[in-house]
């Protein structure tokens, strides 16, 4: 792992854990355990020095796509995505989130026997196998366009999200290598999902591409991911659309996109009171949880104990949660706040 200074002393780092959290941005091959990885390469015979690769640590963002590429060589059966969705689900509840909305990307792999649909199916097992066994903790599902998918790829996900809405599919991702494809290539599927009542969250400005970012800008989606790479003018324009954006620190920063903690535009932005809620992205590539980067941003940023409750509840107000959820999540909220503040006024 990038010999990043850990800048939080244990005591911020168990407050954190207390926090009842909502991760809104956690990519399900991202989040893969480190042991289940190890396991299911062993089993199709993939050299253990590849897994290494994999939890290697620091790496450029080009790097993350090679191990992601690995990553799906292993993940390919219908019991191994369900054994991860199950495994990410159950690591993200023992981490006190109490809303976790994965995303992945619906993979058609016919010599794995896969198809799209299968894909999502076994994904919808996996946290139907988490939720019998823990009640404690939400789940909702966005299904992710790749970038390097074609006009009709991405219609084929926004077509599979339609028919699982009611299985709790609640929107669509656009993510992937942020150097390649063309905004107006994915534009008509998620016009269509938007049409249909499907939220969308874009991952946007990850590299500098100022046209593109003020398309997805101007295309108003209901939540934006990273944002790190703007001029002034994105910056006022983001500002301007107080459109909830996913900061996900550890990601930035190991990959470069960011110099260091200080600098990410979490400060800045969370000091003008635009709305940003913390995630992972990929806990597993990036070695991190929730509570991690909670406690990366109140010492990184210098906030307090009633600053990071804030903060948590606020997320609970971007998810793509129905409102009878959110209504759920934040009287669970308000009881393990008071609790929090109970317990430490004593
Ligand atoms: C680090 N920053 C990032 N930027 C853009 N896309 C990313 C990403 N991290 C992950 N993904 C997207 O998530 C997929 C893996 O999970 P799923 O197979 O969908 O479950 C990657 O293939 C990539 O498309
Ligand atoms: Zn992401």
């Amino acid at each position: 792992m990038k010999t990043l200074p850990d800048l939080y002393n244990q005591e911020q780092l168990a407050f954190c854990q207390s926090l009842p959290k909502v991760e809104l941005h956690a990519h399900l091959n991202g989040s893969v355990r480190a042991s289940t990885l190890r396991e299911l390469a062993a089993e199709k015979q993939i050299d253990p020095e590849l897994c290494k690769l994999i939890e290697k640590g620091d790496r450029t963002l080009a790097e993350c796509f090679g191990i992601f590429t690995l990553i799906h060589q292993v993940t390919t059966s219908i019991s191994a995505i369900q054994r991860i969705t199950r495994e990410v689900l159950e690591d993200c509840a023992a981490d006190n989130i109490i809303f976790a909305e994965l995303r992945t990307t619906p993979k058609s792999r016919p010599e794995h026997g896969l198809t799209k649909q299968t894909y999502v199916e076994a994904v919808l097992a996996g946290i139907d196998a988490f939720s019998e066994q823990n009640s404690g903790m939400e789940v909702g599902l966005l299904l992710s366009i790749d970038r390097r998918e074609s006009a009709e790829e991405a219609m084929h996900t926004v077509t599979l999200a339609q028919q699982y809405h009611s299985r709790g599919v609640s929107g669509l991702d656009l993510s992937g290598n942020p150097t390649l494809g063309s905004w107006t290539t994915w534009r008509p599927a998620l016009d269509a999902a938007r049409a249909s009542g499907l939220h969308i969250s874009l991952h946007a400005g990850e590299v500098y591409r100022p046209a593109e970012t003020s398309q997805m800008l101007e295309w108003r989606p209901d939540r934006l991911g990273h944002m790190c790479c703007l001029d002034e003018q994105l910056r006022s324009s983001l500002l301007a659309s107080h459109i909830p954006l996913e900061l996900c620190l550890s990601s930035n920063v190991i990959t470069e996109s960011v110099a260091g903690y200080p600098d990410h535009h979490f400060r800045q932005l969370y000091h003008a009171g635009h709305p940003v809620v913390l995630c992972t992205d990929d806990s597993s590539v990036f070695s991190t949880t929730l509570s991690r980067e909670y406690a990366l941003a109140m010492a990184a940023f210098l906030l307090d104990r009633r600053e990071m409750l804030m903060l948590a509840k606020k997320s609970i107000d971007y998810s793509f949660a129905e409102s009878h959820i959110k209504q759920r999540l934040h009287t669970a909220f308000d009881r393990a706040a008071a609790k929090i503040q109970h317990s430490s006024a004593s």
